[in-house]
């Protein structure tokens, strides 16, 4: 079973603006709401994908519903731990440029803390957990990297995509794989990476460290994946910029999506791309249909 993390899920409220006025009124062209939270989409992917996952974190209010009765139609399974507050609402505003607000999410106590790790310690060696996105203020900044210490002796697979301080932390835990984008990688080594080059170089620093994979997403870049025995990057396919939302937690998912059946990291990285691409050029997340059309122009290199 694979288990998706979202420890601060959200109602991602996406508004299109022509001619945006700052501090004026402005009426959208179109807006619309889904689940969001990185874990949430990593599972919302998966069964677009074919493969079925459980979906964990915390959820409460009117927002919670929202997120948990759409998780639920579309056949995901969830176990959610309830909390008192509302679940966040992250705003995606689409101008000429895309502006993101995300919200702090709800207060976790300790009896709700407690139920969510009772149900993670289900986990065996055949499963993988999937840790993505913020760590809510109320719970402690190194849980990610406490729970994979924990996990890893029971031979879980643990996959993160988390950034800032989080990212410091699970690099200690060395999980299976990682999934920082460009950015993020720069952040934690304090260096604009721009190149292809130099995200192999510091992605090659965390393989060096312990971590088996390192995949440094690059937007438009594509992508390039260090593991212990090789490095590769893989350009995207053609197409036009729709929507960047979800297009990582995309690539993640297709990631999995191939793995699961058994195919090598490389060809897994492959799909991922093609799924992250496939995310880019959509207004939603990407379709197994989309992410089949694109994958033949999605071509893995060695470096
Ligand atoms: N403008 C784009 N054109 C084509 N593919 C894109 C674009 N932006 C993102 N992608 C795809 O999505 C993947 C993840 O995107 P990226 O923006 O690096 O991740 P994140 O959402 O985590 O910041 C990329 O590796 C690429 O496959
Ligand atoms: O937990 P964070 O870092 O605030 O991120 C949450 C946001 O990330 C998303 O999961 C999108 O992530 P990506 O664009 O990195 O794939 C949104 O759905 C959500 O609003």
């Amino acid at each position: 079973m694979i288990y998706t993390i979202t420890l601060n899920p959200s109602l991602d409220y996406t508004v299109k603006v022509d001619n945006f006025q700052i501090g004026e009124l402005n009426r959208s062209n179109e807006d619309y709401k889904v689940p969001g939270g990185k874990g949430i989409n990593v599972s919302r992917v998966l069964k677009r994908l074919g493969v079925d996952s459980k979906a964990l974190g915390f959820v409460g209010g009117f927002t919670g519903k929202y997120i948990e009765d759409y998780l639920k139609d579309e056949q995901i399974e969830v176990d959610f731990v309830k909390v008192a507050g509302d679940s966040r609402i992250n705003i995606k505003l689409k101008t000429d440029v895309e502006t993101e607000i995300n919200g702090s999410g709800p207060n976790i106590g300790p009896a709700e803390f407690e139920k969510f790790i009772e149900k993670l310690d289900a986990a065996n060696s055949k499963d993988i957990i999937v840790f993505s996105g913020s760590i809510p203020s109320t719970l402690p900044a190194t849980i990610y990297k406490d729970l994979i210490e924990k996990g890893k002796q029971k031979g879980t697979l643990f996959v993160a995509d988390v950034s800032g301080v989080a990212l410091k932390n699970v690099i200690e835990a060395k999980p299976f794989l990682i999934k920082p984008n460009h950015h993020e990688l720069g952040e934690l080594f304090d260096k604009e990476i721009t190149t292809i080059q130099d995200a192999y170089l510091y992605g090659k620093k965390l393989v060096d460290s312990g971590i088996e994979n390192v995949i440094v997403s690059m937007a438009d870049k594509g992508a390039v994946l260090i593991t212990k025995t090789g490095a590769y990057h893989a350009n995207v396919p053609k197409g036009t910029l729709v929507n960047s939302v979800g297009a990582g937690d995309s690539l993640v998912g297709g990631f999995l999506a191939a793995f699961v059946t058994g195919a090598p990291v490389e060809q897994a990285f492959r799909n991922g791309v093609s799924s992250g691409s496939a995310t880019a050029f959509s207004m939603g997340l990407c379709t197994k249909e989309m992410v089949s059309n694109l994958l033949n122009q999605v071509k893995v290199t060695t470096l």
